[in-house]
């Protein structure tokens, strides 16, 4: 499948997707809670689905009512697991390794081609080393893990996922012994380690930081019940203020903030550093965006995903965008980095592809073109709004925002976008 895009506005109102990362958590522990815990404002999407199956497989009995679901019983590790399949979600089969680790029955673990390219072994040695027994295939899934683990001390590396160090906390407190973990080199995406420490409190868990982002004590605990409201997902609204700073006259995003620690919350000053106005206030955000924006240097080592809506931006900034340390970029979907170089070239933007990252410098000829996003979601978003900007466009794979933003074009037609299914 592909889309035309056409040289378009927006303007109006759009309300920003709720919190993939946090949806995913808080599905996952309501489902070791049980006793009808409650997730409420939940995104609905393939990846959060992925994790809604994972734990029903787990003997987790869930209800979904409108956007909420609810935990009537909880993950049973008694149950005979046979496989599952965790289609396109980093977070879901991660997250899944580590809960697979307290069966005592071995269970398959696998994903669709993009997920079975991701890495798994760093978790997979983690778990090996405190009782549980894995396979891979060649380092990535499929994989096999018979547990249980028991816990004690882990060493893992955190400069691939911080995915990992995630799936380790969350099952931390149901090993006999609990987990005194440690971190090997620099941590990658350390926010997202944040919210799951956050969301496994919120569950009545506590996580000792001996040394942040270094070293963790998790003592044997018990998950309780409770009710947890999903906050906005900051890196859909990165992808969507992109869209208004290149293409927006008043447009206005709207959502339930929070304040649960989101990494991908740095978009604003992002744009404020690239001389963008944003105003956030009741809910609602706003930005005035000048002529030209200004270019500068960004660090993405702690919110990758922000990397496809910031390089669309130097379409129409007057200095180069240099994005740096970001290295793991090219361990999602796809290779984030190699693909958003190759395919912005075509626009005319002059791009240097380095180990960790871009330096993306507009040509001032801008051409349209056909953007090939390898079915990656958040590279689909961003060379849509790239269209939209530049025109005449051709945007491959639009079925891949079902994982984290389902009515992205319908919602983006609503409010001026010319994005047409082909
Ligand atoms: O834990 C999470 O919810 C996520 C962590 C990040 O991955 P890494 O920790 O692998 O960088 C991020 O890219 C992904 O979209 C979601
Ligand atoms: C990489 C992503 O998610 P995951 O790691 O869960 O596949 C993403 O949403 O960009």
């Amino acid at each position: 499948m592909k889309c035309k895009v056409e040289k378009s506005k927006i303007s109006g109102e759009i309300v920003c997707p709720p919190n993939k990362s946090y949806t995913h958590r808080a599905i996952f522990l309501a489902s070791l809670a049980g006793n009808n815990s409650k997730v409420e404002n939940v995104l609905l999407s393939a990846d959060t689905i992925a994790t809604i199956e994972a734990c029903k497989k787990f003997g987790a009995e869930i209800e979904t009512e409108n956007s909420s679901i609810i935990v009537k019983n909880p993950i049973k590790f008694d149950k005979i697991v046979p496989e599952i399949n965790t289609e396109n979600s980093g977070t879901t089969i991660r997250i899944a390794s580590g809960i697979a680790g307290l069966f005592t029955e071995e269970i398959t673990l696998t994903g669709d081609k993009s997920l079975q390219k991701r890495p798994m072994q760093p978790l997979l040695d983690a778990l090996s080393s405190i009782g549980a027994q894995c396979q891979s295939t060649d380092g990535k899934p499929p994989i096999k893990i018979k547990g249980k683990i028991t816990g004690g001390d882990v060493t893992i590396p955190g400069n691939f996922s911080s995915q990992f160090i995630s799936a380790l906390l969350i099952s931390a407190p149901l090993t006999e012994n609990g987990i005194n973990l440690s971190i090997k080199d620099n941590l990658v995406s350390k926010p997202y380690l944040d919210a799951t420490i956050a969301t496994m409190r919120k569950f009545g868990v506590s996580v000792q930081t001996l040394i942040p982002y270094k070293r963790y004590n998790i003592s044997p605990q018990v998950y309780k019940t409770a009710s947890f409201t999903v906050p906005i997902d900051f890196s859909s609204l990165a992808l969507l203020l992109s869209a208004v700073v290149l293409n927006g006259d008043e447009t206005i995003i709207k959502g339930n903030i929070g304040n649960l620690p989101q990494g991908d919350e740095v978009f604003i000053d992002i744009l404020e550093q690239l001389g963008v106005t944003v105003s956030i206030d009741e809910n609602e955000i706003k930005i005035k965006t000048p002529e030209k924006l200004k270019g500068g240097r960004f660090d993405l080592s702690n919110s990758p995903d922000l990397l496809p809506p910031l390089a669309i931006l130097a379409l129409n900034s007057e200095k180069p965008i240099e994005i740096v340390n970001v290295k793991h970029a090219r361990l999602k979907e796809t290779d984030r980095i190699a693909i958003t170089s190759r395919e912005l070239t075509k626009l005319g933007i002059k791009v240097q592809e380095k180990e960790d990252g871009l330096v993306l410098e507009s040509s001032g000829e801008l051409y349209g073109a056909e953007l090939n996003s390898e079915n990656d979601h958040r590279l689909f978003m961003a060379f849509c709004i790239a269209g939209m900007y530049v025109g005449n466009c051709v945007v491959t794979d639009p079925e891949s925002v079902q994982v984290s933003y389902p009515n992205f074009v319908e919602e983006m037609n609503r409010i001026g976008a010319i994005i047409q299914p082909e």
